[in-house]
């Protein structure tokens, strides 16, 4: 299986044009290198707010016998392009609505608007798909809330072992 793969897919029109420069990846990348302690490696994607696309690019991340974990960002809200959610249902076996839940009762104490997110997970095969909002300081925000329980999602999951920084925070891993 080789070591650990997660996906890092950006899900932006602008973004995927070249418009501006994706700071969402980049974030990402940053908040795994701070959270995780051990050997992983990361492939990066950006797509534009197409079902389609959204959705191959994370059959192409998923199917990848290492990739236990795959994070999108954008495409979360109400917009007519915002289609992030839809492509997960659409590639997802099972969905775990409580992630989630999760990021938008704790990105209520930042901003108003966390209600207008639609982001889910879910799990394709022995992947965890989470899906994140596209502004960049929203991804922290929303890791923080969700990363203590991604350790024994992946185990459940049979998509590998993930060991967080324990100066960061502790992953809760329930005695069998
Ligand atoms: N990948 C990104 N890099 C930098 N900033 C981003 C990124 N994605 C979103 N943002 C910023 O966060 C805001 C909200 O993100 P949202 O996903 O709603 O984008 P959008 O307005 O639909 O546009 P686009 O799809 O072209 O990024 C954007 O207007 C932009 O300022
Ligand atoms: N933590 C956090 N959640 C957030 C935000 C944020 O800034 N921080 N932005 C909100 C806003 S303004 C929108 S419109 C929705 C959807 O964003 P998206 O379409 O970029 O995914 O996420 C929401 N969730």
């Amino acid at each position: 299986m080789g070591r650990l793969a997660i996906g890092i897919l950006t899900v932006s029109d602008r973004a995927s044009r070249g418009e501006y420069t994706d700071r969402g990846g980049p974030a990402i990348e940053e908040y795994l290198a701070e959270v995780i302690d051990g050997d992983y490696r990361t492939i990066r994607e950006i797509v534009c707010d197409e079902l389609a696309e959204i959705a191959n690019a994370l059959i192409r991340m998923a199917d990848q016998p290492s990739c236990g974990l795959v994070i999108t960002t954008g495409g979360t809200g109400p917009a007519p392009r915002d289609v992030t959610p839809e492509a997960t249902h659409q590639v997802c076996d099972k969905m775990l609505p409580g992630f989630g839940e999760q990021m938008r009762q704790v990105s209520l104490q930042y901003v108003p608007t966390a209600i207008l997110s639609r982001q889910t997970a879910g799990v394709r095969g022995t992947t965890l798909i989470v899906n994140l909002p596209g502004q960049p300081r929203a991804i922290a925000q929303c890791l923080d809330a969700i990363f203590p329980a991604i350790p024994y999602c992946l185990e459940l999951i049979e998509a590998g072992e993930i060991k967080t920084n324990a100066s960061r925070f502790t992953a809760f891993l329930p005695k069998k």
